[in-house]
């Protein structure tokens, strides 16, 4: 794997709070990595640290294998948490600024503002004040502000958050075309069917310390299980008998059956009883959203890979 960025035991305290404790992750070229994690559990920090917005109290961040020197500008781009450009600008004013700030040639920046600005459905925009653009289209303009540069390394913090979901689809696009031309990608979000949709692997975070790191796959196969719902008439006692099943979640005539780790769903389903009820049957892996949520909450009632 050709590593671009390397955070390696990263730790970050605000006064007696630990909010970092030692965390460590790799981002590659050409990948879409999601950092993930409840509210508080240490994402912007960890962003901010990448940054150099704000310094680690001990740990390394490497870019190109090489520590100690900072990120060069030109070579990073950012779409923070909080999003602010200047209102009075114009847009083509805002982007040249941006674009001078990471000492891109301006002729090119112009060139790929007008390009983009189709791309975003904003054609003609260019000499509109940002104060007259919509929440929508302002965050268009930044996340434009944000590549047009071409950044090895690009830095999301819910990039999706506000937006329609025709927005969303071009973010997607344009962040999956940039990750496919070899830019590295690290992407927060609270959105986990889209991270599902799009990353290549996920770090997540909890307490400021990881909790699951690996490729979506890898993630799916050691917490997803398989679960069946169930639609139909069938008293508990009846599904109770069903072999092989960890534990069941009734709801009217819905029931979901969660199935140990290991199962093999068509061999799974011969050992259903006759006398069952179907009036609907699927069975799915459960999704990176139940996960997220059996961990965030503490639940852990998903089985995962040596776990109950
Ligand atoms: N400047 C600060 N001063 C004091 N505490 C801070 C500061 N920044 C963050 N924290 C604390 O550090 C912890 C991690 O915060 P952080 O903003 O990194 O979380 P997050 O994962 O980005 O959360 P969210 O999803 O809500 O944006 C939290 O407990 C937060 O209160």
């Amino acid at each position: 794997m050709n590593t671009l960025l390397t955070v390696a035991n990263l730790k970050k305290s605000f006064k007696d709070k630990e909010a970092l404790k030692g965390i460590s992750f790799e981002v590659y070229r050409g990948e879409i990595m999601a950092i993930l994690g409840p509210n508080g559990a240490g994402k912007s920090t960890t962003i901010r640290n990448i940054m150099g917005i704000m310094y680690p109290d001990s740990g390394e961040i490497h870019f190109h294998q090489q520590s100690g020197k900072g990120i060069p500008k030109s070579k990073i781009g950012y779409l923070p948490e909080e999003r602010g450009l200047y209102k009075d600008v114009k847009v083509m004013d805002i982007l040249l600024y941006l674009a001078d700030l990471k000492d891109y040639p301006l002729d090119k920046a112009k060139e790929r503002i007008f390009m983009y600005l189709k791309k975003f459905d904003l054609e003609g925009k260019e000499n509109t004040s940002v104060e007259e653009l919509s929440k929508g289209m302002s965050q268009k303009v930044q996340f434009i502000g944000s590549i047009l540069h071409e950044p090895e390394l690009l830095i999301l913090d819910e990039p999706f958050s506000g937006l329609d979901p025709v927005s969303q689809e071009v973010f997607k696009e344009e962040i999956a075309s940039l990750a496919a031309n070899g830019t590295a990608i690290l992407l927060s979000s609270h959105q986990m069917n889209l991270v599902e949709q799009m990353c290549d692997r996920l770090f997540m975070i909890q307490h400021g310390e990881k909790v699951i790191y690996g490729t979506l796959d890898d993630v799916k196969k050691q917490y997803a299980n398989f679960k069946c719902v169930l639609h139909g008439e069938n008293p508990p006692a009846l599904l109770e008998k069903i072999p092989e099943v960890d534990r069941i979640e009734y709801s009217g005539n819905r029931s979901i059956l969660h199935l140990p780790k290991g199962i093999i769903p068509h061999q799974w389903l011969k050992q259903l009883p006759n006398e069952l009820d179907v009036q609907e049957l699927h069975i799915n892996r459960i999704s990176l959203h139940e996960i997220f949520i059996d961990i965030a909450t503490d639940k852990h009632l998903v089985s995962q890979e040596g776990g109950s």
